[in-house]
């Protein structure tokens, strides 16, 4: 039987304001599996960044509670929180959340050394080299794109091998190539490390990646299924005709479904989509 990492029973986030009561959460039940790869999905404002948050110990439910194998968060206290947070979870925030007087290198490792951890250098190099910031280890984060800050935001949460990875749109600014590549890599380290990943994101092909999806409406949970069970393109974009569908759509669209495919293939032989070995890897993460 497959064991819960995570569980979430009558989870709710009301945020009042006068008389207004936003109901970010409004009830939710969520077992997440040992090794499972759980993407999020729904529409904006359904709640999902509020349930990310809840899951990882971020912020207080209303009511409802939130237990982490035999740990239920709301009982611990702050500095057993962050401890554990830090031990435990990789996150990694629509905001990156970079320390902009730590060059990309020392950010990096920034969690590990604070924890006093080891460094496994060959598997940050791996990460740096296929999140293609190898050449920017040295610079600072106000010298990088959105893009290349995204990059070293996930490079931050992965580094320490934690056993839950928390990501919110973690490719949301990475460019279609670089997205496949990115979640191939998780979906890899995801099955050597059976690390725990709950992930996320507005995009249809990368859900549909995932073992499961669990798709949220008005802070419940609508549905809870198999990631290749939903046709995640009708129902996150809206169906579209023959005569709708331009010949870049067909093109992005045979593309992108070749390239999951392959990155699958790649990330079930534990290679990461960018042809590297696991154990692979060119430049310094630490020194
Ligand atoms: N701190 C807050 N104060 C008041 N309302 C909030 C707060 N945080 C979130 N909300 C509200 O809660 C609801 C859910 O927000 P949440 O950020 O979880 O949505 P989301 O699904 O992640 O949206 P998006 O896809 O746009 O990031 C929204 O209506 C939002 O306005």
């Amino acid at each position: 039987m497959r064991s819960i990492v995570l569980k979430a029973q009558g989870l709710k986030k009301y945020y009042t304001s006068g008389e207004n009561v936003t109901k970010a959460l409004d009830g939710i039940d969520l077992d997440i599996y040992y090794g499972e790869f759980a993407a999020i999905v729904g529409t904006s404002g359904s709640g999902k960044s509020t349930l990310l948050h809840m899951l990882g110990g971020l912020d207080t439910p209303t009511a409802g509670t939130v237990r982490v194998g035999d740990k239920e968060l709301s009982r611990m206290d702050d500095e057993a929180l962050a401890v554990f947070r830090r031990r435990s979870i990789g996150f990694v925030f629509q905001q990156y959340n970079l320390v902009q007087t730590l060059n990309v290198r020392e950010n990096i490792v920034l969690p590990i050394l604070l924890d006093g951890g080891t460094i496994d250098e060959d598997y940050c190099r791996e990460i740096v080299t296929l999140l293609k910031i190898e050449e920017k280890l040295e610079q600072f984060p106000n010298q990088l794109s959105g893009g290349q800050q995204q990059r070293v935001a996930i490079a931050r949460a992965l580094a320490g091998k934690p056993s839950i990875l928390l990501a919110d749109e973690p490719t949301g600014n990475l460019d279609s190539r670089t997205s496949q590549d990115v979640i191939a890599f998780l979906k890899a380290s995801n099955q050597r490390f059976q690390q725990t990943m709950v992930m996320i994101t507005h995009n249809p092909e990368i859900a549909q990646m995932a073992d499961r999806i669990i798709r949220i409406e008005d802070g419940r949970i609508k549905t809870s299924v198999p990631g290749y069970a939903e046709d995640e393109h009708a129902k996150m974009s809206g169906p579209k005709t023959a005569d709708q569908e331009s010949p870049a759509d067909m093109q992005t669209r045979s593309t992108a479904a070749g390239r999951t495919e392959t990155s699958r293939t790649e990330a079930s032989r534990g290679k990461s989509a960018s042809g590297h070995s696991m154990e692979g890897g060119a430049e310094q993460c630490s020194r």
